[in-house]
């Protein structure tokens, strides 16, 4: 498992384009629905391609204090039976802290609620970068039939239903973790289910066909509208998850960035959606090999303009809309593109202050408000300085790691901790390339 050393710096030393192929890890946030997922069924669920980084590791810390029965079969080969789940865990201070530490515990409700009747959490943790609000949950479930409590002195949700029954519900907004939850709910409630306003990224499908496999009825799949019709029980399955699309995102960026030669291995390019264009927009070459995404090492790249000759803007949105969680990197790999780009972040409040380190970099960057920032980018006429900082959330993190090591001389990351969330031994792995990352 990842070392869990509290307080990580990443020394860096940029200047070296990298060289070589790269495959990226299984999907963390696929991973944090699929296991929640397995406390649905008394049966054995295998899954394959599970990421070694800090919250998937803690959220199967965390199944395996719920008493599911958890087997290692190889390095990310794992089994899970949750045949006797210890719902008295819940009462205990260790599984405060513990749900509290990562945002994808979240998902451990629907389960247990459709399984059990009953399910409590406290605040789940996950990035700091803006309100994050749970509604979208609790109203589901509500709708469901179970009744919701909120305990604000002690930051405490809690839900309990004697029957659930399956209903109409528009969700309030598509939030992923939030359809994952309803949905895990509404395929063992009686009757029929009608989500609308779903969330539908590849992370929602992917969950959706492993609940069919294990005996689930969902249709729509793919879609912003799914029909659930409620099962009496759910078996076994075996699952392999995609690989992680904003790893991809964050491997093109770095390399454009870098100007390094990259192939990235079996990339399920059909799943990527936008993604490669949104690149490819600010100028970057893909060449796409059979499933293999090749980017050649460019010395220049420069931002496209939209047709009537106005300002690129790049914006997240719900899939299959650009995912919020590669603004940060999309902004950093636009530092030395040619041209200018508005980077708009409509979903969270407080994702672009790191932009701040940039500036300290030598970027080009106007922070137009705490959604909104303009990157004219500097055509490589000088690179970035290295700095000493700290990364305050998973993908500013890799952003910062991208920018150092497009630096010159030596950069200092602390909290790489943040990255360790999310990107499986990354400074083993790009160190593999050329990348000088020391782990201090
Ligand atoms: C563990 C996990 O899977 N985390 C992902 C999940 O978080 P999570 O499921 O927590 O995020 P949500 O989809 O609930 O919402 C994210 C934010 O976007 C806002 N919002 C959401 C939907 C919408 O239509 N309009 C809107 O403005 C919400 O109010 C919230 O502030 O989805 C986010 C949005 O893709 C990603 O950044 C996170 O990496
Ligand atoms: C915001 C993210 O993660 P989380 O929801 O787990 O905080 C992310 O993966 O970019």
């Amino acid at each position: 498992m990842q070392e869990s050393k509290s307080s990580i710096t990443f020394e860096v030393t940029g200047g070296t384009p990298l060289k070589g192929e790269i495959t990226p890890q299984g999907a963390k946030n696929e991973a944090l629905q699929i296991l929640c997922a397995v406390l649905l069924t008394p049966e054995t669920v295998t899954i394959h391609n599970i990421p070694n980084i800090r919250d998937v590791n803690k959220l199967i810390e965390l199944l395996t204090d719920l008493g599911v029965e958890v087997k290692k079969i190889s390095a990310d080969t794992y089994s899970f039976t949750a045949k006797h789940v210890n719902l008295n865990f819940l009462e205990t201070p260790d599984f405060k802290q513990k749900a509290a530490a990562l945002r994808g515990s979240i998902m451990i409700l629907g389960p247990l609620l459709a399984r059990f009747g009953k399910a409590k959490m406290p605040k789940p943790g996950g990035d700091k970068i803006g309100r994050r609000r749970l509604d979208t949950h609790f109203l589901g479930f509500q709708r469901l039939g179970a009744r919701f409590n909120y305990d604000a002195d002690d930051n405490f949700y809690e839900i309990d239903a004697s029957q659930l029954q399956g209903c109409y519900i528009l969700l309030d907004e598509a939030s992923v973790t939030g359809t994952a939850n309803v949905v895990m709910t509404a395929v063992l409630a009686k009757g029929k289910t009608t989500i609308y306003n779903a969330a539908c990224e590849p992370y929602l499908q992917q969950l959706c066909l492993m609940l069919n496999r294990m005996g689930a009825k969902i249709s729509g799949v793919g879609s912003n509208l799914l029909h659930i019709e409620g099962v009496e029980s759910l078996g076994g399955t075996e699952h392999t998850m995609l690989p992680d699309m904003i790893e991809i995102g964050s491997f093109i960026g770095m390399a454009a960035m870098t100007a390094s030669e990259i192939t990235i291995k079996n990339a399920r390019i059909d799943q990527l959606g936008l993604i490669p264009t949104i690149f490819q927009r600010l100028g970057i070459q893909l060449e796409f090999r059979n499933d293999d995404i090749y980017i050649p090492a460019q010395e220049h790249y420069e931002i496209e303009k939209f047709i009537d000759g106005s300002i690129l803007t790049i914006a997240d949105a719900p899939w299959p809309g650009f995912t919020p969680d590669l603004l940060s990197i999309v902004l950093v790999t636009a530092t030395q593109a040619k041209g200018t780009v508005l980077i708009h972040q409509k979903m969270f409040e407080s994702r672009l202050f790191f932009v701040d380190k940039l500036i300290d970099m030598g970027a080009q960057i106007i922070l137009c408000d705490p959604h909104r920032a303009t990157v004219i980018g500097l055509d490589r006429t000088y690179p970035l300085r290295a700095i000493s900082m700290t990364s305050p959330d998973i993908r500013a993190g890799v952003s910062l790691l991208i920018a150092a090591m497009s630096a010159n001389g030596t950069s200092i990351i602390r909290n790489a901790e943040q990255i360790d969330r999310g990107y499986q031994e990354i400074d083993t792995r790009l160190n593999a390339l050329g990348a000088k990352i020391k782990r201090i």
